[in-house]
């Protein structure tokens, strides 16, 4: 990849026109962009390059068919030892190292329990002391036992570092769900979310620790967890401090700059714009000098996946299909070759259930011994308006509830949130006395909302956000989308739970209100 550069003068010097000129446009650029004393290093800049011991940290990001990585580069007092880094585990590893990051963060253990790919993304889980205090509910909050998300590069593992990764948005998973970690799915939206405000953190944290330890006097030890010094622990020996730092399109424009194109809902498999690449690098030898590249770097690179990669749509729906399969064992094989009825819980679960369906059946037609003698049925549940409960489970229509009296039903539900249509559905199906109920749900939120309820077999368990797609809707719209994709909030201009529906009070059509 080409790299735009604010030259410095004797870069400039040595190298002529070309790039005095670009140097021109993007040292103005930079000076309006970097605040403070830095915005004074380039004024009064005339930087020599030393060759010193550098500390380098960085956010990268990459925005790929709707998923996003962010690297962050980190090196420490003890040597070459990266604290934190990221890869690239996507269709475009290739073309360019540092336009391929996968997501990654902080661990504060370096091993490394479980790993997983996500649309692209390797995500690596391993075990954290704490809670964290942004997506563990209050009950996973006190477990000690908390899991976190981390990524690793090139089968190295995080080593050790602050628990502050804490603070940009972990992903967390319950201890509880140790056991079963390939049922964890984190939703590329929330990848995305958690990168975008990740790197804002980041940025904001290296200038101001730039700019703070151009202020110190080296001698001080203070650091920012973005920023360490590197090298010959005498700290007068440290000549440069070098801070690098791209920025995400969506996060940090700047008042000039076009606004970046908003995501494609629809279009999972294109790329996205990839915008800023900032690097700030001050130097104490000449004493100011920033150095500062910026610009949108999608025009210099195909961006399209190649037809010989695997899009991350198809990865996450081989997931599912997984899934679906084992689920789909486990129920035969518990099942003992009883007859059983299968119960759509409509509209949501129509897909996974036809998906499960299939799989069973296929069971069924290779298995010798447990074959399970199978019937369907509907049931149409309602509860939900926008991204809301509305906390009042209507039964608004299906078929006659009294067929399924004496026999084993397998109720199919797409997710599991707050529980109450779920608990809603079992005491209704009690009245009419079946011999047996289980239930099969896709997805199960992990929710304070939760009434605690939990499905006999669960697919994967997945964060608090509201996800459309693979027949799960907003408002009735998305439920054609192939995969799960949390909602993107700004595009729809939603505000999640802001306004809370008030309790069921009555009416309803079908079957009525329950
Ligand atoms: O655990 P809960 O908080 O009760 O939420 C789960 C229910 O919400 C959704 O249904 P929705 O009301 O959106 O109807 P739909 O299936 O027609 O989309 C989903 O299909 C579940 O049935
Ligand atoms: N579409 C959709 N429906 C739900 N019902 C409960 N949770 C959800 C969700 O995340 N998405």
């Amino acid at each position: 990849m080409k790299r735009r550069v604010i030259l410095t003068r004797s870069r400039r010097d040595v190298n002529g026109k070309t790039e005095s000129s670009q140097s021109g446009a993007w040292g103005s650029r930079a000076r309006r962009q970097t605040p403070g004393i830095m915005a004074s290093f380039l004024e009064q800049g005339k930087p020599q390059r030393t060759k010193t011991d550098r500390v380098r940290t960085g956010v990268s990001a990459v925005f790929r068919s709707g998923r996003l990585g962010v690297g962050y580069n980190h090196a420490d007092s003890t040597g070459p030892r990266p604290a934190l880094w990221g890869s690239a585990q996507g269709p475009y590893h290739k073309k360019s190292s540092s336009l391929c990051c996968a997501t990654m963060w902080w661990s504060s253990s370096s091993s490394i329990i479980h790993e997983q790919n996500v649309g692209g993304v390797h995500i690596s889980f391993a075990p954290t002391g704490d809670g964290c205090p942004d997506c563990c509910t209050s009950s996973t909050k006190a477990d000690p036992g908390d899991l976190l998300t981390s990524l690793k590069r090139n089968q190295q593992r995080l080593s050790d570092d602050e628990s502050r990764g804490h603070e940009l948005s972990l992903f967390c998973v319950p201890k509880h769900y140790e056991e079963d970690l390939d049922s964890v799915i984190i939703p590329s939206g929330l990848i995305r979310d958690r990168c975008t405000s990740s790197s804002s953190i980041l940025t904001l944290d290296t200038i101001t620790s730039a700019e703070r330890l151009m202020n110190e006097s080296y001698s001080s030890t203070a650091a920012s967890p973005n920023v360490l010094r590197t090298g010959p622990e005498k700290p007068r020996e440290l000549k440069e401090l070098r801070v690098s730092l791209r920025r995400l399109q969506l996060i940090a424009l700047e008042p000039n700059e076009k606004p970046a194109p908003p995501l494609p809902l629809y279009n999972h498999l294109l790329l996205t714009e990839i915008r800023f690449s900032t690097r700030a690098s001050v130097s104490r030898g000449d004493r100011k000098c920033v150095v500062s590249d910026r610009k949108c770097i999608t025009s210099e690179l195909n961006l399209q996946p190649s037809s010989s990669t695997v899009p991350p749509a198809m990865e996450l729906r081989s997931e599912f299909k997984q899934k679906t399969e084992r689920l789909a064992r486990d129920i035969v094989r518990d099942m003992g070759g009883h007859h059983m009825v299968a119960l759509c819980v409509l509209k949501g679960g129509y897909k996974f259930f036809a998906d499960l369906m299939d799989f069973i059946k296929t069971l069924n037609q290779n298995s010798e011994h447990s074959s399970v003698p199978l019937s369907v049925d509907f049931i149409r549940l309602k509860s939900y308006s926008n991204d809301q409960s509305t906390n009042c489970v209507k039964v608004i229509g299906g078929d006659e509830l009294s067929a399924l009296t004496g026999k084993n039903v397998l109720i199919v539900e797409d997710i599991v949130e707050t529980g109450r249509t779920m608990e809603t559905l079992l005491k209704l199906l009690h009245e009419y006395q079946p011999k047996m109920v289980k239930v099969v749900s896709l997805l199960v939120k992990r929710t304070p909302r939760s009434s605690g309820y939990r499905p006999d077999y669960i697919g994967f368990e997945v964060p608090d956000k509201f996800l459309v797609g693979y027949a799960l809707d907003y408002n009735e719209y998305f439920r054609d989308l192939s995969d799960l994709e949390e909602t993107i909030t700004v595009s729809f201009g939603l505000r999640r739970r802001q306004h809370l529906h008030p309790p069921c009070t009555g009416g309803g059509g079908g079957r009525g209100v329950i």
